[in-house]
């Protein structure tokens, strides 16, 4: 007999588990098909990866940072850090498989196809639902070039069990920069190649400058307005070719080049869910053209920045939907995103640019962090911020680039989402003296 389910999620990622859980817990008959690790990308071959190798290095500069007060070299040992991060990242799919089980959801082992409005198909098994969610996230790009099977992604990277004496980069986004710090720290020669003449384009140009410009004095060449069109391998590793006739030798290669969502071979010609290049095409509700189906986290195609904090509240979201608690659109807040470099980059709200072009609607104050006493304690001697301020002096958007960047914006995030006033702001009292208060008293 077919197994029915009031809701069926393709995906096991933040698209899926955080709502997936509770909604069990109330009672909801949910399943859950995952053709790889328990926890998608963000737990495995992400977020948490990324940051267990990071941590080290973000220390390794706060130390520096101390120099003369600490000294003595700190050596990044590349094999153990890996092993390190591998140590915790390993348990996570079955530490949130069991939290799914534990809490009443079938998990389902296999690569899921929709059949029809209601059927999603496992190895010639068919599993039926009231709804579906398709939660089935994002892959690396590929350069379509000569060589590309030479060319690796961020996974290939995660699990590298040598560094590369010469690491070349391809792309400027967040992997691409985030990836870049870590393997210089590690000792590896890197090189980034930019195709255009700018990095984190969504960011605050001026503090990517501050970003690129620490990278180049740590040693790595950035090189911009260079296109790469084909790779050869050597007798010692790989060529090159590029669109300005320089070649590049290199012992790897990191496509960073972006990611693309994971909409082939999962049925939706068939079944008529609109999709574009960019993702599944959604309402406000987070429903597809087929109104039993649902999309959730990367796949959607939307302009809210793919990210975990966004899947995460897109799959609560759709939890309250389906557990009948309301039956409102979805209704987004400030999303906060943070380039985990050295100094990192985060930034939330209304952007410098915006606020920028529209000089009658808010107001900008820019911040130089050595200016404050509590971030010359650890001898932060650069970075900057930008709070940005509608016409009633609530803050609607801030930006910073510095060692403390995520925490200053986390601190800030409150402010920003729930509209504090100055009699809000009066009653928030933070611990003194922590970098909550540093961030919260220049408001
Ligand atoms: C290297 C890297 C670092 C990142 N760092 C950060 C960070 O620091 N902070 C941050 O906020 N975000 C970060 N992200 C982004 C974050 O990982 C994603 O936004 C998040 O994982 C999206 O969750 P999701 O559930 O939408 O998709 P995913 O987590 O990708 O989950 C999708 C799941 O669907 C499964 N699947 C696909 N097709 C099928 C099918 N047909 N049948 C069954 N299962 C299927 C996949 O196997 C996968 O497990 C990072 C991403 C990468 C690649
Ligand atoms: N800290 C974080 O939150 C974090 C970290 C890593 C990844 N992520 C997420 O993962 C996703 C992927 O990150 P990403 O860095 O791969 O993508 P991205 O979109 O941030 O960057 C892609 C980069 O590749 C460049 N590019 C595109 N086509 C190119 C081409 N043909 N030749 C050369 N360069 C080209 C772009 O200009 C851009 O600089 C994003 O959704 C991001 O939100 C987030």
């Amino acid at each position: 007999m077919t197994q029915h389910y009031d809701i069926l999620y393709l995906g096991s990622g933040h698209g899926t588990f955080d709502g997936a859980i509770p909604l069990a817990q109330r009672g909801v008959h949910v399943g859950v098909i995952e053709a790889g690790l328990i926890g998608g990308t963000c737990p495995n071959r992400g977020c948490n990866a990324k940051i267990a190798l990071d941590a080290p290095v973000a220390l390794q500069r706060q130390l520096a940072a101390l120099n003369p007060v600490l000294t003595g070299q700190t050596q990044l040992h590349w094999g153990a850090n890996l092993a390190h991060k591998d140590a915790v990242i390993q348990p996570l799919p079955d530490m949130i498989g069991g939290l799914l089980t534990a809490s009443g959801v079938d998990l389902i082992h296999g690569r899921g196809r929709l059949t029809d409005a209601h059927t999603v198909t496992v190895a010639g098994t068919a599993y039926t639902a009231d709804k579906i969610v398709v939660a089935t996230g994002l892959h690396a790009h590929r350069l379509a070039i000569p060589g590309q099977k030479w060319l690796h992604d961020s996974t290939d990277f995660l699990a590298l069990p040598t560094l590369p004496a010469h690491l070349t980069i391809i792309g400027g986004g967040y992997i691409a920069l985030e990836f870049a710090t870590i393997a210089n720290a590690a000792g590896s020669d890197v090189t980034l190649l930019l195709h255009g003449d700018q990095a984190l384009r969504d960011f605050y140009q001026p503090f990517v400058r501050q970003v690129l410009d620490d990278l180049t004095a740590r040693g790595v060449t950035v090189v911009t307005n260079t296109a790469v069109t084909a790779v050869t391998q050597t007798a010692t590793g790989y060529q090159l070719a590029t669109s300005t006739g320089t070649p590049v030798t290199t012992d790897w290669v990191l496509d960073a080049t972006g990611r693309v969502p994971n909409t082939a071979d999962l049925g939706l010609d068939e079944v008529g869910v609109a999709y574009t290049p960019a993702g599944i095409t959604v309402n406000d509700h987070l429903q597809t053209s087929v109104p039993s189906i649902y999309a959730a986290g990367d796949v959607i195609d939307k302009s809210q920045p793919r990210l975990t904090p966004t899947a995460i509240f897109e799959s609560t979201y759709l939890m309250h939907l389906f557990a009948g608690d309301t039956t409102a659109a979805i209704d987004y807040p400030a999303i906060p995103t943070v380039v985990f470099t050295s100094p990192r980059i985060a930034q939330v709200g209304v952007t410098v640019a915006t606020a920028e072009q529209h000089p009658d609607q808010y107001t900008l104050v820019k911040n130089h962090i050595p200016d404050d006493w509590y971030r010359q304690v650890g001898q932060e001697t650069s970075g900057d911020n930008v709070l940005i301020f509608d016409q009633a002096h609530h803050l609607v958007g801030a930006t910073e680039v510095s060692a403390q960047a995520a925490d200053v914006i986390n601190t800030l995030l409150p402010a920003i989402v729930f509209q504090y006033g100055p009699a809000e702001l009066e009653r928030l009292v933070p611990l003194f003296p922590t970098i909550g208060a540093s961030a919260l008293g220049e408001l």
